[in-house]
């Protein structure tokens, strides 16, 4: 049966309300959390290549500015509404607390199809965007980065338009820029290496060895990719990847550089060579490995196929890859889920490196940054697991509990409830 969908805003409440409640919070707590501190909806007037001008919705989400400054990405998609970004910018207080980052959740969208725009239409927009929104971000308010179809040349152009505004140089107000213009180093690799991280410690709390682990990752992009080559790097057998062009298979294990490689010259997975077989992308469910790490899009693992998954560790390199009713399958099966905000929070972790090094001036190597990452997400796995089994919960549950609780100090703390 189809899976009941709900407006992601709604789900967002729902998760919080459940969470509240087994932390037995104080009402208030739920009330401040339930609706965002702020929602600012503007229009975009862009003068298009034709001389005509065509006007855009655009939105930010500031969630909850307990702890610090808030913090999250900005989209540009058909789809982008005001309940998607207020739902995502809940979602991103949560995460930030679950990594103990000074931040609370933000999130931004317009509603634009990229595809039927130029480059200098995109410019524009971007550019307006940053133009509108400036009254309310800042690399101590707000500090948006990229998201869905938005990359580091957008929050280039961005910080440039602030930092015009601002009559001074702003580089910490967007973070995802590229290394030449203020970005960090490792922050390409750092969602995969995040999700590769937190397999490596779930193992060993299951008592597996990664030299014994068949490992399956589903979606070979920038999370996916980096998953699974440092996956490998940890000693695990990498049998099986996918994306939305083939499955392909080594029983012995694949060699994921070349399989990288591949994708780069080829732009898909299909026809790589070091395969044992190619399959419809779908069969990444069927090859019952030790360790299944969904890094493609939402709704991934549903009532319909977690039957077939026969992992005893799941890793959300994805947001939102498996449905409740799934999950609740998974939990009473015994499996580990690693949920998506601790298990891909490794973005977010080096975002924020990114800010503190803008803010200092100061830049770290490549190693530094991916030393202090580990740190923080392996602190975190092993205090979410400690609140697991205390409360006799899942994960999620937990890492939800973990990062309400910081939040709720905060807010107390400021005399907020
Ligand atoms: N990039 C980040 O830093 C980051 C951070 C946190 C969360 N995420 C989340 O991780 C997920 C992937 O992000 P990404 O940046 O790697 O995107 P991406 O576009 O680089 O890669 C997505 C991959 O999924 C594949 N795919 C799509 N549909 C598929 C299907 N049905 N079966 C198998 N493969 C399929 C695509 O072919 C592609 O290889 C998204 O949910 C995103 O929100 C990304």
């Amino acid at each position: 049966m189809a899976e009941k969908t709900l407006n992601p805003f709604e789900i967002a409440q729902q998760q919080l309300k459940t969470a509240c409640d087994k932390l037995g919070a104080d009402d208030a707590v739920y009330e401040l959390l339930k609706e965002p501190k702020r929602v600012l909806e503007v229009s975009i007037p862009v003068k298009m290549d034709d001389g005509s001008i065509k006007v855009f919705k655009g939105y930010r989400s500031q969630h909850n500015d307990a702890i610090g400054p808030t913090k999250g990405g900005i989209r540009f998609h058909p789809d982008v509404t005001r309940d998607e970004v207020k739902a995502l910018s809940t979602w991103m207080t949560f995460k930030c607390g679950v990594v103990g980052l000074p931040y609370g959740g933000g999130k931004g969208g317009i509603t634009v199809d990229v595809n039927e725009l130029s480059e200098g239409e995109i410019e524009r927009l971007s550019r307006g965007f940053a133009r509108a929104i400036a009254p309310i971000i800042g690399d101590k308010q707000d500090i948006p980065a990229p998201d869905v179809n938005t990359n580091g040349q957008i929050m280039s152009w961005m910080v440039d338009e602030f930092s015009k505004i601002k009559q001074q140089n702003v580089p910490g107000v967007f973070t995802g820029k590229p290394v030449s213009f203020g970005g960090s180093l490792g922050r390409t690799e750092a969602t995969g290496y995040g999700v590769a991280l937190m397999i490596r410690e779930a193992a060993k709390k299951k008592g597996l060895k990664m030299e014994d682990l068949r490992v399956a990752v589903q979606g070979f992009g920038n999370v996916g990719s980096y998953a699974a080559m440092y996956a490998e790097e940890f000693g695990a057998k990498v049998v099986a990847v996918s994306d939305s062009s083939a499955c392909i298979i080594n029983e012995k294990g694949l060699d994921v550089k070349a399989v990288m490689k591949h994708r780069e010259e080829n732009g898909k997975l299909s026809g790589f060579e070091g395969a044992e077989r190619e399959e419809h992308r779908d069969e990444i469910f069927k090859v019952e490995p030790e360790v299944f790490a969904p890094c493609a899009l939402e709704n991934a693992i549903t009532s319909e196929n977690v039957n077939d998954l026969t992992a005893k560790i799941i890793c959300e390199g994805a947001n939102g890859p498996t449905t409740p009713e799934a999950d609740k399958v998974l939990y009473d099966k015994g499996v580990l889920v690693v949920p998506d905000i601790l298990a891909n929070a490794g973005g977010v972790t080096v975002s924020y490196f990114e800010w503190v090094q803008n803010l200092m001036n100061y830049y770290w190597s490549f190693e530094e940054v991916q030393e202090k990452q580990e740190k923080l997400m392996v602190d975190a796995f092993n205090k979410i697991f400690e609140i697991m089994e205390e409360h006799k919960v899942d994960m999620r549950t937990a890492a939800y509990m973990m990062s309400i609780k910081r939040i709720a100090e905060a807010m107390k703390l400021r005399g907020w409830y």
